[in-house]
């Protein structure tokens, strides 16, 4: 399923955060979303998954408008991984999962059991079922949400830095396991290095403004690096693969 972002302008409190932003993720690619601490990835992606309605423009998959959709069929073709989650009930790690399937209907109880264990096996939560959400590592809670998405069978997933508190054999796991879906993805990721490694295209964002896009290594200039992050950025390859990585220092 493909994703427009039409022109979407967001505002908080007569504040404009997200000034006509023009994004797409066609059908199974890989989207990143990189900018600086407050540049406005969250609010955009808030606005993805329709925690934030637009002042203008509209969010649109394959064509339709998703803030038109019901909320129910929405959250059938989309499934989102906010930044925060705020959980106040002690559900068990199964119980979140199982969250995942309330948006469809009409499937056996036997097949959501399935689709939940498959889920948290991906994301090897599986031994967690029983523990309670709450009492969970940070890494942890963040692997059982990422299986409650996929649980959610989507076709496009929205991810607010999902790899926030995993380690970094997680980190890498997560996002080839999220590139491997065939889903739409869009995601804020803070790694830049990790984002050119996996995404098929980036998109930086800075001050509400989209500023660059296109694939990774054609974004990630030493330039932009500079005048957006106010880093100072050396290419270097990787001795055996030959991947290109930036090595960072503060600007002089
Ligand atoms: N509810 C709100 N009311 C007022 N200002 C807000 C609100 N939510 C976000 N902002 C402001 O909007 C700007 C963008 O915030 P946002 O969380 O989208 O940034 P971000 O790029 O996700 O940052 P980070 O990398 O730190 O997570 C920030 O200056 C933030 O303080």
């Amino acid at each position: 399923m493909r994703v427009d972002i039409d022109d979407v302008t967001v505002e908080i409190a007569g504040t404009r955060l997200v000034d006509e932003v023009r994004l797409s993720a066609c059908e199974g690619k890989f989207v990143g979303l990189v900018g600086p601490n407050g540049s406005g990835k969250s609010t955009l992606l808030r606005t993805v998954y329709r925690a934030l309605r637009p002042a203008a423009g509209a969010v649109r998959l394959d064509g339709a408008d998703l803030h038109a959709m019901d909320a129910r069929a929405a959250a059938r073709v989309l499934a989102a991984l906010p930044q925060e989650s705020s959980a106040e009930f002690d559900f068990t790690v199964a119980e979140v999962v199982a969250m995942g399937r309330l948006p469809h209907t009409g499937r056996t109880a036997v097949s959501d059991r399935r689709i939940c264990a498959e889920a948290m096996a991906r994301t090897e939560v599986g031994h967690l079922a029983g523990r309670g959400f709450l009492g969970l590592s940070g890494g942890e809670k963040q692997r059982v949400l990422i299986a409650r998405a996929l649980a959610q069978q989507p076709r496009v997933l929205v991810l607010d830095e999902p790899t926030n508190h995993l380690d970094i054999a997680h980190q890498l796991d997560v996002l080839s396991l999220v590139r491997d879906s065939g889903l739409t993805v869009l995601a804020a990721l803070h790694d830049l290095n990790l984002a050119a490694a996996h995404c098929d295209v980036l998109y930086v964002i800075d001050g509400g403004r989209i500023v660059a896009s296109g694939p990774p290594h054609d974004v990630l200039q030493p330039a932009l690096l500079a005048r957006v992050f106010g880093v100072r950025a050396h290419p270097v390859r990787h001795p055996e693969t030959g991947a290109l990585q930036l090595l960072f220092d503060l600007l002089p």
